[in-house]
């Protein structure tokens, strides 16, 4: 097999199967003004990546993961020799593969993106041993069975955003005339994913429609996923009407022009539609219900996390203080609260866009949500 990457022009990733696969990933923290690749040669450089946000976005996080683990097994030397040492042990082999993906697990907790493909994986690869049939060895079918796995979730990826985005456009069209004005906050486009996007894929879908009339990208703060990344998206996809405003400024846009829908994208969706997402998603959900804008979450199945009923159980990661402090220019020696994501509460959730259709709430404004199987 070629070269993989993503379905747009901005590709997150340079991924080459074959017995050697190599893995590249694009650096974002220097995104809009630089477009340069980063070599993932084994675990340690994906969760580096994953944690410094070089790379970033549920879908990617779990997706540079899982991919950094393929290359490492099947084309880093050093791994390569602590597999050879093992000799041709089933248990011990998957106890070494386990470890690694352990070790992925502790790189940014919030994401359930992440959790659901290493045991995903973890499944996959119980089944391959205990269907191995003694042909060749069963370390070579372990790490086959990782690249399989992981090109296979890469591939999914991307189509599970298209779906996601064509029913998340026509939810939003029904009933409507003309063209629509999107709101989104962070970024959901190929840069968050395998390619094409989840939110911003909603948007691309209605692009690809001609009926989207102007998306508006919040910018985030304090990372400024949504000016840094989703607005160089917007201009290097040409999508129409693509304006960008500070976060404060999404209450007065409601309030004085006419937006037809929020959609953000997700990093844990709970049992009852309780969303974590990029924090300042919990400001805009109450500011759009307080101007009746319907605010849709695009979230694919991966996303989906029924083990917690409800949003108090999840893990908001916090960030270190410095990343504020450098963004908002504040003096060093301040106090700061960081956290990188809030939570949504479902009541202010209109719909979930998954890849299988549109989640719509119960009668008391609360979902219930399938698991992620
Ligand atoms: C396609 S979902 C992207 C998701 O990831 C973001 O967080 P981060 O940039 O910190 O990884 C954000 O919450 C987005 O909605």
């Amino acid at each position: 097999m070629g070269t993989m990457t993503g379905s747009n022009n901005l590709q997150s990733l340079k991924y080459s199967s074959g017995d050697k696969p190599t893995l590249a990933v694009l650096d974002q923290l220097l995104i809009p003004h630089e477009k340069k690749y980063i070599d993932i040669p084994d675990v340690e450089a994906a969760w580096g990546v994953i944690r410094s946000m070089q790379i970033r976005g549920a879908p990617l996080i779990a997706i540079v993961a899982l991919l950094g683990l393929a290359v490492d097994l099947n084309s880093n030397a050093k791994t390569i020799g602590e597999l050879d040492a093992i000799k041709d042990d089933g248990d011990a082999l998957m106890k070494f593969i386990e470890t690694k993906l352990d070790y992925l697990s502790t790189s940014r907790p919030t994401a359930v993106n992440l959790f659901n493909a290493i045991a995903e994986l973890k499944g996959v690869l119980q089944n391959a041993k205990a269907k191995f049939n003694g042909e060749g060895t069963i370390r070579g079918c372990l790490c086959k069975a990782v690249v399989q796995h992981t090109e296979f979730m890469l591939e999914r990826d991307v189509q599970d955003n298209r779906h996601i985005g064509k029913f998340g456009a026509e939810e939003i069209l029904k009933g409507k005339e003309g063209k629509v004005t999107i709101m989104t906050i962070c970024n959901t486009g190929s840069l968050a994913t395998a390619g094409y996007g989840t939110a911003l894929g909603v948007a691309r879908a209605l692009q690809e429609m001609d009926k989207l009339e102007s998306i508006i990208a919040l910018e985030t703060r304090p990372y400024n996923q949504g000016s840094r990344l989703t607005a160089f998206e917007i201009v290097e996809e040409k999508m129409p009407g693509g304006t960008l405003i500070c976060d404060s400024a999404a209450g007065a846009m409601m309030r004085t022009k006419k937006i037809d829908a929020v959609v953000v994208g997700a990093d844990r969706c709970c049992a009852n539609g309780d969303t974590a997402n990029k924090i300042g998603t919990y400001n805009v959900s109450v500011v759009a219900a307080g101007h009746g804008v319907p605010v849709y979450v695009a979230s694919p199945f991966t996303t989906l996390d029924v083990s917690l009923t409800n949003g108090d159980g999840i893990t908001i990661e916090e960030r270190p203080s410095n990343e504020l402090i450098s963004s908002a220019k504040a003096p060093p020696s301040i106090n700061c609260w960081n956290p990188a994501f809030d939570v949504t509460p479902a009541k202010f959730i209109a719909g979930i866009i998954t890849e299988k259709g549109v989640i719509l709430p119960e009668a008391d404004g609360s979902f219930d949500v399938p698991a992620f199987v």
